[in-house]
C-alpha cells in the first residue's frame, strides 16, 4: 500500500482518502446519516418557521395541530441520524487510527536500528501520538462532512428554488465563496501548519530528554538549565501557535461576514418578492430558516478547512515514517538448502556509515570458527560494535563480504539470519512485565519450566525465586528495580532460551562487585558452551579467557592470535594490555 502510494505520487489529502477505501460501508453510512441529519434538521425548522408564518397570517388552529407531530418526528428523526453520524464516523477514524499506528510501528521496526539512530525518541513518540491523534480531525470530521455539506447545499438550493428561482441564484455565489475562503490562504496555512507542528515535535524532543536525564539533570544542578530550555521551545511553540491563531481569527472574522452577508441578501431578496408580489409574506421565516441552516454545513466544512494546515503537515509527517527506506533489503525469500554453518567469515570488509563520512572499517578479515569464542579488542571508537551490527545486518558492508561458512548473510531472508543469532547488548532492557514474561521473549512458548531451567543456568533463579512474586515480579519500566548485573543475567537467561548457535556478547564497559561478576562470568561460560561467540571485550578477564583474539587500530585488524600467543610478540596488543593495566591500577 505504502509504496503503491509513493509510486503515484499522490498528495496530501488524496493520499489520506485511501486509506478510507477498506471502510467505505461505515463511511457510506456515516454520509448517509450526516446528510439526513441535516435535512431532518432543516425540515424541521422549515416546518416550524412556515408554522410560525402561518400563525402571523391568522392560520386555520386545526391546521397547525395537524403539523405538529410532523415537527415531533422530524425532530426525533434528526437526533438519531445525528447520533448514527458520529457514531459511524468516529468508529472508521478510530479504526483507521488504530492501523496508522500499528502501519508506523511496523515501518518503525523495518527500518531500524539505522532509521532510529538518526532520529530523536520524542520526535517519534510526537508522529505516534500528537500527528496520528490530529488525522482523526480529517477521518471523523471532514472528509465525510466535506461531502454531505455539499449534499446539503444542493438540496437546499433546490427547495430555495421551489419557493422562488431568484433565490438560490442570490445565495450560491456567497456558498462558493465560503467554501473558498480557507483555499485563498492554504500556502500561509500549510506553512504555518508544518511549522506548529516541527516545534510541537521539538518540545516533545526536549520533554522525553527530560525524562530519560532526569538523574543526570537533578545529579548536576541542570534543573534552571533544562527548564530555560523547556522554556525557550515553549516560546517557540507558542509563537508559531500565536501567527496560526492570528490567520485562523482572519479567515473566521471573514466566514462570519460572508455568512452574515448571506443572510441579509436573502432577507432582501424574500422582501423585493413579498412587496412585488412573487413571493406570499408566509414564507418569509421559511426561507430565512432555509438559508440559515444550509450555511452551518458549509461553516463546519469551512471552520474544519482552515486547520487543512496542520493535518496535512501531520499526514507527511505520518508518511515520513511508513516511508522510510529500509538500510539494509532482505533480498532472499526462501530459506538456504541444507544446514547453516555457524563460522563466522569477515572476508575484506569495508564499511562506512555514510557516502561523507571516511570508511570506519578497512579491509577486515577474520574468522570466528564453529564453537570458538573470538574478542574484538581495540580503543573506544576502532570498530568494534560496527562489526557486530555489520553481522546482524543492521547496515550492508560497502566492500568485501560477511558469510557464515560459504554462505554470505546477504543471501539468507533477514528473520532467519536474526533467528542465528543471540545478541546480548551492554544495556539491557527489561520490559513493564513480569520476570518470567521478560526471560521468556527468547522462546514465546516456554513453559515456565525451561525459563526456571535458563534462569538457574544464568545463575539468577535464587534471586528470583527469593522475591516475595517470584517469577512473576514485576521487573519494572527499564527493570530500574534491578541492579545492573541482575538484569545481565536475566539477559543471559533470555539468551539460553533462545538457544542459537551463534552468539554476540557486547560486554558492559562498568565493572561489578566481585559477587556479581563472578556470577555473571560463570552464567556467560553457560551459555558460550557450544556456541560460536564474538565478543565486545572491554575487560582483561575476557581477553584471557577467549579462543582467539581480533585487535582493531584505525579500522584495520593489526593483530591476530590468542593472549598468550599476543602477549608473547609484545606487539601493539602488547602495549594495550600494559595501558589497561595501567588505567585499572
Ligand atoms: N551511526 C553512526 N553514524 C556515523 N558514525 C558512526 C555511527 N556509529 C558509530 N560511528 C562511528 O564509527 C566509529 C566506530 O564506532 P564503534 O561504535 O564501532 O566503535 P567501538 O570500537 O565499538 O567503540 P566503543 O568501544 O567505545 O564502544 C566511531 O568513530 C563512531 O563515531
Amino acid at each position: 500500500m505504502n509504496t503503491i502510494l509513493a509510486k503515484l505520487n499522490l498528495t496530501g489529502f488524496a493520499r489520506l482518502l485511501l486509506y478510507l477505501r477498506p471502510y467505505w460501508k461505515g463511511m457510506a453510512i456515516a454520509i448517509s446519516s450526516g446528510t439526513l441529519h441535516h435535512l431532518f434538521a432543516i425540515a424541521g425548522a422549515t416546518l416550524a418557521a412556515y408554522l410560525v408564518g402561518l400563525t402571523a397570517m391568522g392560520g386555520g388552529k386545526e391546521q397547525i395541530l395537524s403539523l405538529l407531530p410532523a415537527l415531533v418526528l422530524l425532530i426525533s428523526l434528526r437526533v438519531v441520524m445525528y447520533f448514527s453520524d458520529m457514531w459511524f464516523a468516529h468508529e472508521v477514524a478510530f479504526r483507521i487510527l488504530v492501523e496508522f499506528r500499528i502501519k508506523i510501528y511496523q515501518s518503525v521496526e523495518r527500518v531500524s536500528p539505522a532509521y532510529l539512530l538518526n532520529r530523536r525518541s520524542g520526535e517519534l513518540a510526537s508522529t505516534l501520538m500528537a500527528d496520528i491523534e490530529v488525522l482523526e480531525w480529517f477521518f471523523a470530521h471532514t472528509a465525510g462532512t466535506f461531502l454531505v455539506a455539499l449534499l446539503v447545499s444542493l438540496i437546499t438550493l433546490g427547495l430555495l428554488g421551489c419557493i422562488n428561482w431568484l433565490l438560490p441564484l442570490v445565495v450560491t455565489p456567497w456558498i462558493i465563496l465560503l467554501f473558498s475562503v480557507p483555499f485563498w490562504f492554504s500556502r500561509k496555512a500549510d506553512r504555518q501548519g508544518k511549522d506548529t507542528r516541527e516545534k510541537l515535535a521539538d518540545i516533545n524532543c526536549e520533554a522525553v530528554d527530560g525524562v530519560q536525564g532526569l538523574r543526570e539533570i537533578i545529579s548536576f544542578n541542570y534543573e534552571r538549565g533544562f527548564l530555560d530550555r523547556l522554556r525557550l521551545y515553549s516560546d517557540r511553540l507558542g509563537q508559531s501557535l500565536y501567527f496560526y491563531g492570528r490567520r485562523l481569527g482572519f479567515e473566521g472574522a471573514l466566514l462570519n461576514i460572508f455568512s452574515s452577508l448571506t443572510i441579509i441578501c436573502v432577507l432582501g431578496v424574500s422582501a423585493y418578492l413579498i412587496v412585488s408580489g412573487q413571493m406570499d409574506f408566509s414564507w418569509l421565516p421559511v426561507t430565512v430558516i432555509l438559508s440559515a441552516n444550509m450555511l452551518t454545513p458549509v461553516l463546519e466544512i469551512s471552520s474544519m478547512a482552515r486547520n487543512f494546515g496542520i493535518i496535512l503537515a501531520a499526514a507527511e509527517r505520518v508518511y515520513t515514517v511508513l516511508e522510510a527506506k529500509e538500510t539494509v533489503q532482505d533480498g532472499a525469500v526462501s530459506l538456504p538448502e541444507g544446514t547453516i554453518k555457524p563460522q563466522i567469515c569477515f572476508n575484506n570488509v569495508s564499511f562506512r556509515y555514510r557516502e561523507d563520512l571516511p570508511n570506519v572499517l578497512n579491509d577486515i578479515s577474520f574468522s570466528v570458527g564453529e564453537g570458538e569464542t573470538v574478542a574484538l579488542v581495540g580503543h573506544s571508537g576502532v570498530g568494534k560494535t560496527t562489526c557486530i551490527n555489520l553481522l546482524q545486518r543492521f547496515w550492508d558492508v560497502n566492500r568485501g563480504q560477511i558469510a557464515f561458512g560459504s554462505m554470505a548473510i546477504k543471501e539468507l531472508p533477514l528473520d532467519y539470519l536474526r533467528s542465528l543469532i543471540t545478541m546480548v547488548p551492554q544495556d539491557i532492557y527489561l520490559f513493564n512485565t513480569s520476570i518470567l514474561e521478560n526471560i521468556k521473549l527468547g522462546k514465546q512458548g516456554a513453559s515456565r519450566e525451561e525459563v526456571k531451567a535458563a534462569a538457574k543456568a544464568a545463575y539468577i533463579h535464587d534471586f528470583i525465586a527469593g522475591l516475595p512474586e517470584g517469577y512473576d515480579t514485576i521487573a519494572g519500566e527499564r527493570g530500574v528495580k534491578m541492579s545492573g548485573g541482575q538484569k545481565q543475567r536475566i539477559a543471559i537467561a533470555r539468551a539460553m532460551l533462545k538457544n542459537s548457535p551463534i552468539l554476540i556478547l557486547d560486554e558492559a564497559l562498568s565493572s561489578l562487585d566481585t559477587e556479581n561478576e563472578r556470577l555473571l562470568q560463570e552464567s556467560i561460560k553457560n551459555l558460550r558452551r557450544g556456541r560460536t561467540t564474538l565478543i565486545v571485550a572491554h575487560r582483561l578477564s575476557t581477553f584471557r579467557d577467549a579462543d582467539k583474539l581480533v585487535v582493531l587500530k584505525n579500522g584495520k585488524v593489526i593483530e591476530i592470535g590468542s593472549h598468550a600467543e599476543l602477549m608473547e610478540k609484545r606487539g601493539y596488543y602488547g602495549e594495550f594490555v600494559s595501558s589497561q593495566v595501567a588505567v585499572s591500577g
